[in-house]
């Protein structure tokens, strides 16, 4: 009662005494200017021990069951350790004829603010002659001082401690910037171990990750171990003891017991362990994946607040180790994909004039130069376009194909370019153009040759700037796309006629790949058609079925006016209506046309009657598909296998009616 009177009264200055006061000013003097323990000790023990009427003392604190000075003033002397320890364990005063020692109060806060992690035995050792040690009044200054220093100097742990923590924050959260820009496992964990030595100031670190199903800890990284692999029971040590509590420990060699440590590991390891201070690392969602520790203080020992910084680390660590591994997942899963398609786009043949432009177009594939494809319809445009796309840099971009045929010119513009809010009636949302999407990709461009004047002049305006302004939008967008453009039109021509932009068709020309009607191609119609046929009957799930001679035959004599489009289907309807082992010429209902220069090869001859015969056929072939589909073109050229505007050629070339609303 009377220690907390007095040194209220010190602190609020109240009291009558004048050395009381004088005291309590110094300190808090000394504690505005001083911010290093150190310092204020050396400031102010000099003046309080003259205060309080003695020269020599200072104040002795207790390390690993030992007496220290943090600071003495006077020669120094040896410690009455005796009376220091009755004054720590009585919690009052002791003199002796020489000494007097004073026990520093731990205080548990100050104001509002918790201390954490002081808990050494302090005392204020003040050498005086035997009467001033039993002056009752001296006494009672001595207490009021001593809990005073003690206060001052728990601040100062505080403001310093505070300090450490936002600079160890600044430190771990630009270290756990770092870790994410790391794309590999081990190299990730080595960053981790060696940011946690640095701003722990200890000397190694290693995560163990919890293998639940083995229950083993794998410890990473295993510095010192052949084939860097560390194993170790979970249940073990002070990681196990983390493990089952999921709370973070500390060990101390010098106070706390040994066989909490796991001493396999240091065998293992070649490594003595002295202290250690291991927290528990959870995953995004709480599920604990492992231990982060470490080791061998180089500052005294752990305490609780390295455990505070390990534990950030832990949370940063964790979450850089699950966005590594989903990353991973990922590309794993992208490559995958990626490779699927590339698959689904080799193009088959092997035909010279086909391994020709497989040839070339590997050749370009590696550069960003346009490519314009050229070729009949069904003979493999986008097929290579594909092909090009999966053998270029390009390969994990998207793959756009748009038909330009298909779409009316402001259709096309809204298409390729995108479109604001607003921009026209049905425009209730802003929306990208197949040019944003293709942004790091490639841009496919069908039937470029059926794009309008309009369409012509804008998509030329994008090839040469590269940024594309949506429609009734202002802000330019910048793209990074490849173009692949291509043609069954004789663009040459039609560059003459003025229906074809000269400048556009250079800006796309820049190479340029043909690819020959199948007709033209020999044995390729037979490869090309086990190759149709082992992939419709693996997708029914039916047995493959030989072709017998007068099949063949007749696939390598028809003349192929769809080219591989017209192959394909035609062997998907005999994989789906023929299920004899062996297909005869009559499963393969290929109608009367025949290539002029296989004819001449197989003896057949090309007679006006069969052009007539071939020109009937078609239109009545096409008649059916129509009325099958109930008059609706699309799907009639679907089933056709043609796009819908390349039917309407074909029925304006055969003399068909085409309703001119439908025509373009
Ligand atoms: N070399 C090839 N190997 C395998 N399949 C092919 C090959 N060439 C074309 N095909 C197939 O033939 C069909 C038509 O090919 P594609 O669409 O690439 O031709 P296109 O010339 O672009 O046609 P269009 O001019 O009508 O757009 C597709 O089903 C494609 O998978």
């Amino acid at each position: 009662m009377m220690r907390e009177s007095k040194v209220t009264n010190l602190v609020s200055g109240n009291d009558s005494d004048p050395t009381a006061v004088r005291i309590a000013l110094k300190i808090a003097k000394r504690l505005v200017q001083e911010s290093s323990k150190e310092g204020f000790l050396q400031q102010t023990l000099p003046d309080l021990l003259n205060t309080l009427g003695s020269q020599f003392g200072g104040l002795v604190s207790q390390r690993n069951g030992t007496w220290d000075c943090d600071y003495w003033v006077g020669p120094q002397q040896p410690l009455p350790v005796g009376l220091i320890g009755e004054a720590i364990d009585q919690s009052s005063i002791r003199t002796s004829s020489q000494w007097c020692v004073a026990p520093l109060p731990i205080h548990s806060r100050i104001g509002s603010i918790p201390i954490e992690g002081v808990r050494t035995a302090s005392a204020l050792v003040i050498e005086m002659t035997d009467s001033q040690g039993h002056d009752p009044h001296n006494e009672e200054l001595i207490q009021a001082t001593t809990s005073l220093l003690a206060g001052a100097l728990q601040r100062i742990h505080i403001q310093q401690q505070q300090g450490r923590r936002i600079e160890q924050l600044a430190a771990v959260l630009s270290a756990a910037a770092e870790w994410q820009q790391l794309d590999d496992d081990e190299a990730l964990l080595h960053k981790i171990a060696d940011t946690a030595t640095a701003i722990l100031k200890c000397e190694r670190a290693s995560i163990f990750l919890w293998d639940r199903r083995r229950r083993m800890l794998i410890g990473r990284p295993a510095l010192g171990i052949e084939g860097g692999v560390l194993e170790v029971d979970d249940d073990a040590g002070v990681v196990g003891e983390v493990l089952a509590t999921g709370e973070w420990k500390v060990w101390n060699g010098g106070s706390d017991d040994e066989s909490r440590v796991n001493r396999k590991v240091d065998e293992k390891l070649e490594f003595q362990t002295r202290s250690l201070v291991a927290v528990p690392m959870s995953s995004g969602r709480g599920d604990l994946i492992g231990v982060f520790e470490a080791i061998n203080a180089k500052d005294d020992d752990f305490e609780h607040e390295d455990a505070v910084v390990l534990a950030d680390l832990a949370k940063h660590a964790a979450v850089a180790i699950e966005s590594l591994r989903t990353r991973k997942r990922l590309t794993a899963d992208r490559d995958r994909l990626v490779d699927d398609a590339a698959a689904t786009a080799s193009l088959i043949g092997e035909h010279s004039s086909v391994e020709n432009v497989r040839k070339q177009a590997a050749k370009v594939a590696r550069t960003e130069l346009s490519v314009l494809v050229l070729g009949k319809n069904g003979t493999g445009k986008e097929v290579l376009a594909r092909m090009i796309h999966y053998q270029s840099d390009r390969r994990n971009g998207p793959f756009i194909a748009v038909n330009c045929a298909a779409l009316v010119e402001t259709l096309l513009e809204s298409e390729l370019f995108g479109h604001e809010k607003g921009a026209f009636t049905d425009a209730n949302q802003s929306r990208s153009g197949k040019f944003e999407l293709a942004s790091g990709g490639t841009l496919f461009l069908d039937e470029v040759g059926d794009m309008s004047p309009g369409g012509q002049a804008k998509l030329l305006r994008v090839l040469e700037d590269k940024v594309v302004v949506r429609v009734g939008g202002s802000k330019t967008i910048p793209v990074d796309v490849r173009v692949i453009a291509a043609t069954n039109q004789p663009l040459e021509s039609m560059i003459a006629e003025k229906r074809f932009r000269e400048d556009l068709f250079f800006r796309l020309n820049v190479v340029s790949l043909t690819l020959p009607p199948l007709a033209e191609r020999g044995n390729d119609v037979l490869l090309l058609a086990n190759h149709f046929t082992e992939q419709f009957c693996y997708q029914i799930g039916r047995q493959v079925p030989q072709y017998s001679e007068s099949a063949k035959d007749a696939l390598l004599t028809h003349a192929w006016p769809g080219n591989i489009r017209e192959l394909r289907n035609t062997i998907e309807r005999v994989c789906y209506l023929c299920s004899e082992d062996v297909v005869g010429v009559e499963d393969l209902m290929l109608g009367g046309t025949t290539t002029g220069s296989t004819a001449a090869v197989t003896g057949h001859i090309k007679s006006p009657a069969l052009t007539e015969a071939t020109k009937e056929f078609q239109v009545e072939h096409i008649q059916r598909a129509i009325a099958s589909c109930g008059g609706n073109m699309t799907d009639a050229a679907s089933r056709l296998g043609l796009h819908r505007s390349n039917l309407y050629r074909k029925m304006r070339q055969l003399g068909m009616a085409t309703s001119s609303s439908d025509d373009d």
